[in-house]
């Protein structure tokens, strides 16, 4: 299926992804995979379940563990990526948001283990430390207790799990960048032993300036290892033939890496619904008062710009804590309204990710929620400001909309300025989807 790439081989790159050159040197990189868009009512009885998937690779406790929290039919980019994964072959999951990734690796990773030696064989890296919380979350679950789990976060106790590392090692550690290579560097552990290397939001990562160099270097470093796999996910890989290419030039995997790209023609999962609203800065706020007031979300997250240094200097307050306290004194709904930004500290982070668990939440966030957050409660998103990228247009307009065999229609609403109405229409172009115009007037009609 995947054919190995020569060495030194450089291939062109191709304008667009959607139109690949054929003959040109691609085909041994990627594996293209059907357009089939499978929904939950398209499961067949004749669909393969997971435990057939992963037949005789994946323990069956793990297996057991599955489908006692509700795996049983394989989403489209599991079936098609566990039997490469559970075969040992590295990796890059390629798939919409919401489509299951993290089932995937996870699933290779409890393949890969030994589970009755004691070492760190599997790391996760993740981008943010929400996101390791929920990654370590559902590892935890499906290990049961035949493993252990550790989360390596930032702000967590480094000192005590540096001992724990030490004294006990777990056999899997999903970890933030900063806090992995504080352990490398201090030689807790050894990367040598590790048998699978999973880099979530792979291009969040290589994306941040805070990260990318460190993640180089933890590359590089298990491109040594004698046994290993290395797994990457997200939702959206720009240029991934571009970064399939480096990848195998920097040794970061090994040359039959396999590009497992599903839905590549329709990037933006086909059940979200999305509108958006012309108006100026200033009716801003009672325009998004009054799209919560029509849209009764179950649960939301708004997403608002992060705060420039130049308004800090300014000694302006973050646009976050205006909608948060806008909210709080106009919103009469029965939604908590909390703030989760990246300049909080890691006590009010933590306090306010645990706090939109299980409850009706309405979360004012900057770009920190829009990556991973899997918050099936969430009904509505509504882009406060709009997103700098098409790619963060995605990852926020994913926080909806997450359960895979789900047909129910969720709702994307950007709000913007004359001005910005071509930046919508080039997301719009970009990741193929329409966005309709919701009139103004018909808002404050209803309001009145
Ligand atoms: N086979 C399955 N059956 C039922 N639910 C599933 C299955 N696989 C995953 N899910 C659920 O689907 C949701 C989305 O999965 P996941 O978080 O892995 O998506 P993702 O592809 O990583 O998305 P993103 O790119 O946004 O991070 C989760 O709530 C997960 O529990």
């Amino acid at each position: 299926m995947a054919a190995a790439v020569p060495s030194g081989y450089a291939p062109p790159l191709p304008t667009t992804i959607f139109n690949p050159t054929p003959g040109t040197g691609f085909a041994p990189f990627t594996l293209r995979l059907r357009l089939r868009p499978r929904r939950a009512a398209a499961v067949t009885a004749a669909a393969a379940t997971l435990r057939e998937v992963c037949a005789g690779r994946v323990p069956d406790h793990v297996l057991q563990r599955a489908e006692e929290v509700g795996y049983v039919v394989p989403t489209e980019v599991q079936e098609q990526s566990l039997p490469l994964l559970l075969s040992g072959q590295d990796c890059i999951l390629h798939a919409q948001t919401g489509s299951g990734k993290t089932l995937a690796y996870l699933l290779s990773v409890f393949s890969a283990i030994d589970f009755g030696r004691s070492s760190v064989q599997a790391l996760v890296v993740v981008p943010t430390r929400e996101l390791g919380i929920q990654v370590t979350k559902v590892a935890r679950i499906l290990a049961a207790k035949a493993c252990t789990v550790m989360a390596l976060l930032d702000g967590g106790m480094l000192k005590r799990q540096k001992s724990w590392v030490k004294a006990e090692p777990p056999a899997i550690i999903v970890a933030t960048v900063p806090s992995l290579c504080q352990m490398v560097e201090r030689r807790t552990f050894n990367l040598q032993s590790v048998r699978v290397l999973v880099i979530d939001e792979v291009d969040f990562i290589f994306g941040s300036s805070k990260q990318v160099s460190s993640l180089r270097k933890i590359l590089t470093s298990y491109s040594a290892a004698s046994s290993r796999q290395t797994i990457f996910a997200s939702a959206s890989i720009p240029q991934h033939n571009r970064f399939l290419h480096d990848c195998v030039q920097h040794k970061w995997t090994k040359s039959d890496v396999v590009h497992v790209h599903v839905n590549p023609v329709q990037p933006m999962p086909a059940h979200l619904c999305h509108k958006y609203v012309v108006c100026t800065k200033k009716e801003r706020l009672h325009v998004l008062l009054s799209l919560l007031e029509r849209d009764a979300p179950k649960s939301t997250i708004i997403f608002v710009a992060e705060q420039s240094e130049r308004s800090k200097k300014a000694g302006n307050p973050p646009s976050t804590a205006v909608v948060v306290e806008f909210l709080k004194s106009s919103y009469k709904g029965s939604l908590d309204v909390l703030l989760l930004e990246e300049d909080m500290n890691f006590n009010a982070r933590a306090a306010s990710f645990s706090e939109v668990k299980g409850r009706g939440f309405m979360l004012v966030s900057t770009d920190i929620a829009s990556r991973g957050f899997d918050l099936s409660q969430t009904s509505h998103i509504y882009n406060f400001d709009l997103p700098r990228m098409a790619t963060d247009y995605l990852h926020r307009a994913g926080r909806t909309g997450r359960e895979p065999f789900s047909r129910l229609e969720c709702g994307v609403t950007t709000l913007i300025t004359e001005d910005e109405h071509f930046v919508l229409q080039r997301f719009q172009n970009e990741l193929k989807f329409h966005c309709e115009e919701l009139p103004l007037e018909s808002m404050f009609t209803f309001n009145s």
